[in-house]
């Protein structure tokens, strides 16, 4: 904004006389042409003085003479004010020669005039954004200086009621996030929140600092409140008219092959239009994002939108197949090839993809050794079965997906690099769910309504808190992690009220919060327990260490396996029988 100040050569006056002091005695006693104009005495030596005489009758007397400072035409205006604690006006000079002189009435004036501008701007912007966001901001004392008519709408509360006033007149200290920022410094992104008992917005704020001091705090408020009241509505009607929705779709199937991505967050946005670019052509693609988030469905609607739903569409999780076994699954083997193999030979996965897509999931963990064959796959479009010596061909597309970070693998040597640059054709990021929380909704109303058909519940309701708890959780394992926590809660819900106590511990933030790290704490009466409770309590426990394992190492199975000292392939039984 600081074009918004005028530069120093804006506000030059040239309307001044400039009298050597040598020549001082010219004036005196006579009536001098500049007159009525500043007179400014130099001394040649870059030291110059103002007279403050209305006649230079009394000229010589040296109390008339004022210090005065000398500016550079390049200061900016913020760096002059301290010229002008000597005199209300200060030379300006170019190049060490004088071009006039400014005053401090003008400085003053345009540094007004360049606030009001800013004032209007500051003004008209915060009210051009989204109506139904509340702008407020607090000044260092908590009081409101900033307040939208977003706020006035949500809040209910006048901006000339509220403005100058403590913020805390009219909201509850600790429930108010802008006063917390204020306080800590610390910023909120995306954050749910209740600044009233009846209220719930989703907020983003920051510390306003200056100088490196906290000067104040701003807030950007969003109302959920109606937002869940609808998606309550919502989900009343949608349950009432799915089983018919349901009829209807099987009647004419959906054309569209992304309708399963669920999601209207820009970020998700955005990575369904990349796919359908993607889609039109038969290039081999590589899916990067956090285990969950949804690649195997991208990739499957990648396959529905080209080779169609009846092509064959072949998916092998690379982490689960021992490397001693790897070259024959993928490429198959020729009868007899090894003791113990089908004698009659077998088709491998590349053969079964013909004419379709080869989905290679979690393609970090493929073994070195095999990523030179399937380099030769995508290079080539040939591959020798186990064991053959005939060469075969394939037409089918690759799509490879990946949680790791195969650049750092290529540093690291465990990835090849030429390998990468060929899945890499075309790649896309799927983003984790915690980087777009404002999916949840959708997301958890679709699955609302597939487990209900499912367990035949005719759910009603969602208590608003059970939506705070799934805002506020960070979702490690993202969708799938989402998807079971909903199973769950329909599950449990038998009277067709979700509540927030049938959450699981770890997502659950009331006060019946038990801390997994320790399995003493529960509060289980072993006595009365049967052989499946008993393993229903051991699963959960396991399921709750292996969900902070996997948050804590980003989805990277591997180094899990590694650090809790088991095989890869034992990992994936137990994530896949705790359904993770
Ligand atoms: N956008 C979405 N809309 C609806 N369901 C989704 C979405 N994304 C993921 N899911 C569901 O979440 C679950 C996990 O998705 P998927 O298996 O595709 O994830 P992934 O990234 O391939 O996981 P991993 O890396 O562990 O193999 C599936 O049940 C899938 O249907």
């Amino acid at each position: 904004m600081k074009h918004v100040l005028p530069s120093l050569e804006c506000l030059i006056r040239t309307d001044y006389s400039m009298i050597h002091l040598s020549n001082l005695s010219e004036l005196e006693g006579a009536q001098h042409e500049a007159i009525g104009v500043p007179i400014f005495l130099e001394n040649g030596q870059g030291r110059y003085g103002l007279l403050q005489l209305e006649t230079a009758s009394k000229l010589l007397d040296q109390s008339c003479v004022m210090d005065v400072a000398v500016v550079n035409i390049d200061d900016s205006l913020q760096s002059i004010t301290q010229a002008f604690r000597v005199a209300p006006l200060a030379i300006v000079e170019r190049n060490g020669k004088p071009v006039g002189y400014i005053s401090s009435s003008d400085v003053i004036e345009a540094t007004l005039q360049a606030f009001r501008h800013l004032e209007a701007f500051f003004s008209t912007t915060l009210e051009t954004l989204n109506p139904d966001v509340a702008i407020t901001l607090i000044n260092e004392e908590g009081h409101v200086a900033v307040w939208t008519s977003g706020a006035e709408h949500i809040f209910s509360i006048r901006r000339d009621e509220i403005i100058g006033k403590p913020a805390s007149d009219f909201f509850q200290v600790d429930r108010l996030q802008s006063l917390r920022t204020l306080k800590t410094g610390e910023s909120a992104h995306k954050m749910q929140h209740r600044p009233r008992h009846d209220m719930f917005v989703l907020i983003n704020s920051n510390p306003i600092t200056l100088d490196d001091q906290i000067i104040g705090a701003v807030a950007a408020e969003s109302d959920l409140t109606t937002q869940m009241r609808l998606h309550q509505e919502l989900l009343q009607m949608t349950t009432k008219v799915h089983h018919l929705q349901k009829e209807v779709a099987m009647l004419s199937p959906s054309s569209d092959p992304f309708q399963h991505i669920k999601g209207t967050s820009k970020t998700i946005k955005n990575s369904i239009d990349t796919i359908r670019k993607i889609s039109t052509t038969k290039a081999t693609v590589l899916i990067q994002g956090k285990s969950g988030t949804g690649k195997e469905l991208f990739a499957k609607g990648i396959h529905d939108s080209r080779e169609g739903s009846s092509a064959p569409y072949i998916a092998i999780n690379c982490g689960a197949i021992p490397a001693a076994l790897f070259e024959s699954e993928l490429f198959g083997y020729e009868r007899g090839a090894f003791s113990g193999a089908d004698p009659k030979g077998k088709k491998g996965k590349v053969e079964l993809a013909s004419g379709g897509t080869l989905f290679l999931d979690e393609i970090g963990e493929m073994p070195l050794e095999m990523q030179v064959k399937l380099l030769r796959v995508l290079q080539e479009r040939s591959y020798f079965p186990v064991g053959g010596t005939q060469l075969k061909r394939t037409d089918c597309r690759i799509i490879a997906a990946t949680n790791r970070n195969l650049e750092q693998m290529i540093a690291e040597g465990s990835f090849r690099e030429d390998l990468y640059y060929r899945l890499n054709v075309v790649s896309i990021e799927i983003p984790s769910l915690r980087e777009r929380k404002e999916d949840i909704y959708e997301l958890t109303q679709s699955f609302l309504q597939e487990f209900s058909l499912i367990y035949g519940r005719h759910i009603q309701s969602i208590a608003p808190d059970v939506f705070e708890d799934l805002l506020l959780y960070d979702w490690p394992g993202n969708i799938r992690e989402l998807r079971n926590t909903i199973e769950r809660l329909v599950i449990f819900s038998t009277d067709g009220e979700i509540r927030r106590e049938y959450l699981p511990d770890n997502i659950y933030s009331g006060d019946k919060h038990i801390p997994v790290s320790n399995p003493m704490s529960y509060n289980l009466d072993i006595m009365k327990m049967d052989g499946a409770k008993f393993q229903a309590e051991l699963d959960k426990f396991e399921r709750n260490l292996l969900l902070q394992a996997l948050a804590s190492a980003n989805g990277n199975k591997l180094s899990i396996a590694k650090q809790l000292g088991i095989s890869r392939a034992t990992l994936y039984n137990k994530l896949k029988r705790l359904n993770l």
